[in-house]
């Protein structure tokens, strides 16, 4: 699993923010909006592209580049995923959207799989998952699973916080998958939170 941690300084500046005791919902929020929309733009980087001819401004014909071939589908993870949906869409308005939810069972740290919806030309798409935070990897690995067993063959995901456990628990599972992260954290503390991390960041977006 190629592994993209995006040393950009306005990505570790945003990151840095939202370290922050006691930082805002409506901060937390716009930060993690704003780092979804630069992740996305790395992420679509080696996207490929055709030459398509159109009638330009003059009325003669011009040659433009187009992305070519299998189109995106997102992948929000519920909760907190949907706090990066927005900045995504900005960068890539035409995707569809699949919509899975699993949270993380506090005691035991096994993810809890409770809705999916995803779209039904999967297999025909990139997915790409979306969510804040990859601490142990389970979360993630269910939700690599799920899309795979649908048919899915090219998944993508975007992270603002990573665990070096959930990097190799994941990528152990699914070394097909490229991550993009804006950084890869110290280590899990013993109730499985990242550290120095961001706290619960579902928590923090909805205002639980
Ligand atoms: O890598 P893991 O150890 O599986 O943990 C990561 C998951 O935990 C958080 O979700 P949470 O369970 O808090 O659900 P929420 O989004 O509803 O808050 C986070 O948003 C990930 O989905
Ligand atoms: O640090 C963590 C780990 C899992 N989920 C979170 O929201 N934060
Ligand atoms: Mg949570």
């Amino acid at each position: 699993m190629p592994v993209h941690e995006i040393k950009h300084p306005l990505i570790q500046h945003k990151i840095g923010l939202m370290r922050a005791y006691g930082v805002s919902s409506k901060d937390f929020r716009e930060l993690a909006s704003e780092l979804a929309n630069l992740l996305t733009y790395e992420a679509t980087r080696d996207l490929h592209v055709e030459t398509k001819s159109i009638k330009g401004w003059t009325g003669t014909p011009i040659n433009i580049e187009q992305i070519k071939g299998k189109k995106i589908t997102v992948v929000p993870i519920l909760r907190a995923g949907l706090g990066m949906l927005d900045g995504v869409l900005k960068l890539l308005p035409n995707a569809k959207i699949s919509v899975v939810g699993l949270y993380r069972d506090e005691e035991t740290l096994q993810p809890v799989a409770y809705f999916d919806k995803v779209a039904n030309d999967i297999d025909q798409r990139i997915a790409l998952i979306i969510d804040p935070m990859l601490a142990t990897g389970g979360t993630l690995n269910a939700t690599i699973s799920l899309l795979k067993d649908k048919g899915c063959k090219h998944i993508l995901g975007l992270f603002l916080v990573a665990a070096p456990e959930g990097i190799k628990t994941v990528t152990d599972a699914h070394p097909d998958v490229d991550i993009y992260l804006a950084s890869v954290d110290d280590c899990l503390d013993e109730k499985g939170y990242i550290l120095p991390g961001l706290g619960d960041a579902g928590d923090k977006i909805f205002g639980t």
